[in-house]
């Protein structure tokens, strides 16, 4: 046979044979995955049709959650639905937060609007990807363990009292703008330092332009709101871009807090907010860079940190004092907590890490006002491959949609769902049923932080006032991740009370 046949045909014939049975393999495979069905749904022809419903579920007090319900009804826990300009496969409850956030970053990627990448960049750790964003994450995550936050207390204390101290008795507060403004200038503090030298009050506004347009159509003239959140996100640059030049200047000059040493996490100690961290961390000599991280990636990183750290940890204090006004036993026993910690030193000392500590009911009562108001409710993470999940097909492209507020909001996850119950965190909670600081390799890296934070300001707000609604009957929602109401509430003070 095959006579005249060297080795390099019977090779030959060896791959022809391997690729051959490898086609079909695949073939059979991809036809297994073809065989399985999509999810239920209808696909609008049009993209508006459900888009617009959706919206409406976003933005509209009463119709939050009824899109939802709607198709849950209908079609189960697992829906498709064309809405955007994509297809997405919604996906309900604690089983579904644990196949996608356990396997976040394997299977899938984050998903933000095109508005959100460009606005933000495309090298910040909430929309990097891959090897860059694990990069990004190490920093972040060795920074924000407790050690950092640990040295940051006094600052936070100092804000909170400073906020609290500008309240008097028989004020009406808006709560969601003041809390907006101390979380802004907490965060500015611990990412961006604080400098004397940065235009506060500009900052801020720059910020409110950004926060508010940054999910538009991404048409740049000078009047629409892309274009007004391009020029304030420019303008955000440039007061990193500056920060960052004079504190390459001083350790150039050997005149900054570490000399001429580089941080790394032998000393990551030294470094004073998130910005020295990415500014000075050590390169590898073999990368022949001069330093880890460019000033575009520096800027992308910090803006992204302190957006993600102010808008959710505002809307989060506001519905903790929302939670609370309507439930005086609550507060009773939060207040009967914090005097005990008080007394148990001397008042006027600061707050410490173990006394935060001391504060488990506060933690219970910040946990149940995100599990009734999660100010992250949506998290969208796009299928890297065609996957499998409950018996359907999710295809490589579609963003599957997760809803924190839902799977919080159900009976079967948490009895009794819409009675405001910190004692119900005395128990343990299954991980995929309690997400609002989100799971897996994107949880949220500040949740440490943001915790210590809100115990901070329970624990000197009850005891400084009692407050009540000044409109009780309103409903109380988050839209887009914010609260519909600023939420005015009326303070007495307890020295006045008592006296
Ligand atoms: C109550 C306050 C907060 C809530 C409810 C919250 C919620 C979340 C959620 C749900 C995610 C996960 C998103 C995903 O899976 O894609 C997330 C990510 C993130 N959070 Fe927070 N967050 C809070 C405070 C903070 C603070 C104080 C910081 C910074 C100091 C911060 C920084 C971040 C960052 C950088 C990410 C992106 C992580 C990554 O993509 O790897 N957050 N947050």
């Amino acid at each position: 046979m095959a006579e005249g046949w060297g080795s390099a045909e019977w090779i030959e014939l060896a791959v022809c044979i391997v690729v051959i049975l490898g086609a079909h393999v695949l073939s059979r495979s991809l036809k297994l995955r073809n065989s399985l069905p999509l999810p239920p749904g209808k696909l609008a022809w049009f993209f508006w049709d459900d888009t617009k419903d959706f919206l409406r579920s976003l933005t509209v007090p009463t119709e939050v959650g009824k899109w939802i319900e709607e198709r849950r009804a209908r079609y189960g826990n697992l829906f498709k639905a064309r809405v955007f300009f994509r297809l997405n496969v919604f996906a309900l409850g604690p089983e579904a937060n644990r196949f996608v956030l356990s396997n976040d970053t394997k299977f899938f990627r984050s998903s933000w609007p095109k508005s959100f990448r460009e606005l933000c960049g495309n090298s910040c750790i909430v929309v990097a990807s891959g090897e860059q964003h694990r990069r990004l994450r190490v920093h972040v995550e060795q920074f924000l363990a407790t050690d950092a936050v640990k040295r940051f207390l006094s600052t936070i204390e100092g804000c909170i009292l400073r906020c609290l101290d500008s309240w008097q008795d028989g004020d009406v507060v808006h709560v969601y703008p003041e809390m907006h403004l101390l979380a802004f200038t907490i965060g500015y503090k611990f990412i961006l330092g604080g400098s004397k030298d940065v235009d506060f009050d500009k900052l801020q506004e720059h910020y409110h332009v950004l926060t508010s347009n940054v999910l538009c159509f991404t048409i740049n003239l000078p009047w629409t709101r892309y274009g007004k959140a391009m020029r304030a996100r420019n303008a955000i640059h440039e007061v990193v871009y500056a920060e960052i030049r004079k504190r390459r200047a001083e350790w150039n000059s050997g005149v900054s807090p570490f000399g001429k040493d580089r941080l790394s996490s032998r000393n990551i100690q030294l470094a004073r907010d998130l910005l020295d961290l990415f500014t000075f961390w050590e390169v590898s000599p073999e990368s022949g860079k001069e330093w880890e991280f460019t000033e575009d990636e520096i800027a992308q990183n910090v803006i992204v940190m302190l957006l993600a750290s102010h808008v959710t940890t505002s809307s989060a204090l506001t519905a903790a004092v929302k939670c609370l006004a309507t439930r005086p036993d609550i507060v009773q026993e939060l207040r009967e907590e914090c005097r005990s910690v008080a007394e148990s030193k001397n008042s006027n000392k600061p707050i410490t890490w173990v006394d935060t500590k001391k504060l488990q009911y506060a933690r219970k009562v910040i946990y149940e006002a995100v599990r009734l108001h999660a100010p992250t409710s949506q998290l969208n993470k796009q299928a890297l491959s065609d996957l499998e999940f409950a018996g359907c097909r999710i295809p490589k492209d579609w963003v599957v949609v997760l809803f924190a507020g839902e799977t919080h909001t159900k009976e079967e996850n948490f009895p009794s769902p819409e009675v405001f119950n910190p004692d119900r965190f005395n128990e343990k909670i299954d991980l995929y049923s309690f997400i609002p600081f989100g799971r897996g390799a994107r949880m949220c890296p500040g949740e440490k932080f943001a915790t210590v934070l809100m115990q901070i300001f329970l624990y000197h707000l009850v005891q400084r006032f009692e407050f009540e609604l000044v409109r009780p009957e309103e409903k109380f929602v988050m839209l887009l991740g914010r609260p519909n109401t600023d939420l005015p509430v009326k303070l007495k003070s307890i020295r006045e009370m008592s006296e």
